[in-house]
């Protein structure tokens, strides 16, 4: 018998569709709805403009941010047996900190992010978006964020390498905690969940699948 509710994170390189899946699926599954913050980093869009120099907050700021979400909505929604989507999985902050943060940087970075992490609740399904850098290059720009217009497309690149080896089944036991997350990898470079119902049945039946293999109920109670 679950002790708690399911935890279900959509994860994938910027533009990949997270935040659009996350509504769609929770609107299917009503349960609570885990967005993360972004406009209100104070040190993105400096970033955006100096990687180098402003790396180190931006990343800080991210993590942080996401432990305190991650305790409440344990302490709040879990461990009252009531199911969350979210929009991020925090081990996101390694895939953009390995790329962003020096060396030195970085090796502290993990040892500050092991201490954090380690007492959080882990997702128990990990839907990975993946596009083609063109494609995800297109919705960065229909999304239009002011500080993203200069998207660097080897920025992006970077990043969907490094999605590819943390979301890898071979490397998956080395980058999560515990047994690790069922993940669902779905390319979405043509897929339209938004505008296309038969996209989006096919992504909720394979979550509707994973969830009944939890021994979890993932219709909407109301
Ligand atoms: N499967 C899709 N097909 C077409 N457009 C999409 C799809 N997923 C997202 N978009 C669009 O691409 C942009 C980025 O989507 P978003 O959900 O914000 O991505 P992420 O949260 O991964 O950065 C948005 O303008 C969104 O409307
Ligand atoms: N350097 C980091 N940037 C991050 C992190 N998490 C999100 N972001 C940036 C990337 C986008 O510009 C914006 C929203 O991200 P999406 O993936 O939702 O498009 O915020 C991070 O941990 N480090």
């Amino acid at each position: 018998m679950r002790k708690k509710g399911i935890f279900i994170a959509i994860e994938g390189p910027i533009g990949a569709g997270k935040t659009t899946l996350a509504n769609l699926l929770n609107d299917h599954l009503c349960y609570t709805l885990l967005r993360e913050i972004v406009e209100e980093n104070p040190f993105l869009s400096k970033f955006y403009t100096d990687i180098k120099e402003y790396a180190l907050q931006t990343e800080a700021f991210f993590l942080f941010n996401r432990v305190k979400q991650l305790e409440d909505v344990n302490k709040n929604i879990l461990s009252k047996c009531k199911g969350v989507v979210s929009d991020y999985h925090i081990v996101k902050n390694l895939i953009f900190a390995g790329i962003t943060l020096d060396n030195n940087q970085f090796h502290r970075y993990k040892q500050v992010y092991n201490i954090f992490v380690n007492d959080l609740p882990q997702p128990d399904i990990v839907i990975y978006l993946n596009s083609n850098t063109d494609v995800l290059m297109r919705r960065i720009a229909c999304r239009d964020r002011s500080f993203e217009r200069q998207m660097d497309r080897n920025y992006i690149d970077n990043l969907r390498n490094e999605y590819k080896y943390y979301f890898n089944p071979l490397s998956i036991k080395h980058n999560f905690t515990g047994k690790g997350p069922i993940i669902i990898e779905i390319d979405n470079s043509n897929l339209d969940f938004l505008n296309n119902k038969s996209d989006r049945k096919y992504i909720i039946d394979k979550v509707e699948k994973a969830i009944s293999s939890l021994g979890g109920n993932s219709e909407c109670s109301n």
